[in-house]
């Protein structure tokens, strides 16, 4: 675990306990779940908000809208998670590239789950759910030219970063409650 370039600030006093970040396949969602349990907090997932408000799955809302219209329905639903979950919250692995999702971030704790190139490649499989990864012949090659475009947003985003590379969901979900400080369920 390293701090980087934010600061774990009080914090907004509504919101989530920690919202997760970093590249798809990282984790966020499966990590998200275990530290909501381990916590004893509810937890929401932007990507299954979207899903839920939209009435349309992800691949058919970029097939229809693009990933424009995409990012315009996830910046909404992720500007209503930030105020309203009081649990653990997970984004979407580009829900950093709008500049209004980056503000709306900024005095949460924010965790980014780093996870290197040979771990995600068994995870992300043929890219099947993921449209930027499905789209084309190289799904690994598209993960990292889009992971490394993005290295500079979770950056500037994150107020702590964990590797998750070779560890359980349950382990990395415990050292997030460690720094978060936040107590477990007995
Ligand atoms: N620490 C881990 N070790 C091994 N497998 C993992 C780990 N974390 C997640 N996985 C597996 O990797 C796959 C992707 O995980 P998950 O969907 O949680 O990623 P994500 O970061 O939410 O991706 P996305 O950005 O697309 O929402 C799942 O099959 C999950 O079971
Ligand atoms: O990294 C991305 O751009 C995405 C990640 C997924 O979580 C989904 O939000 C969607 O497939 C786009
Ligand atoms: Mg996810």
């Amino acid at each position: 675990m390293t701090d980087t370039s934010r600061t774990t600030a009080p914090g907004p006093s509504r919101g989530p306990v920690a919202v997760l970040i970093g590249p798809m396949g990282s984790g966020k969602t499966t990590v998200g779940r275990a530290l909501a349990r381990l916590l004893g907090v509810p937890f929401a997932d932007s990507d299954a908000a979207i899903v839920e408000a939209d009435g349309r799955t992800i691949p058919v809302i970029f097939e229809q809208d693009g990933e424009t219209g995409f990012r315009t329905v996830e910046q909404r639903v992720i500007a209503r998670l930030l105020t309203d979950h009081r649990g653990v919250l997970a984004l979407g692995g580009g829900a950093v590239t709008t500049g209004a999702t980056r503000e709306a971030l900024t005095g949460h704790t924010v965790i980014l789950l780093d996870v290197d190139e040979d771990a995600v490649g068994p995870r992300i499989g043929t890219g099947e759910g993921r449209p930027l990864l499905a789209g084309g012949p190289d799904p690994l090659a598209a993960w990292r030219e889009r992971t490394a475009s993005r290295a500079p947003l979770f950056a500037a985003c994150a107020t702590h970063t964990v590797d998750t590379t070779g560890r359980t969901p349950d382990q990395i979900a415990r050292t997030i409650a460690d720094i978060t400080g936040t107590k477990e369920q007995p």
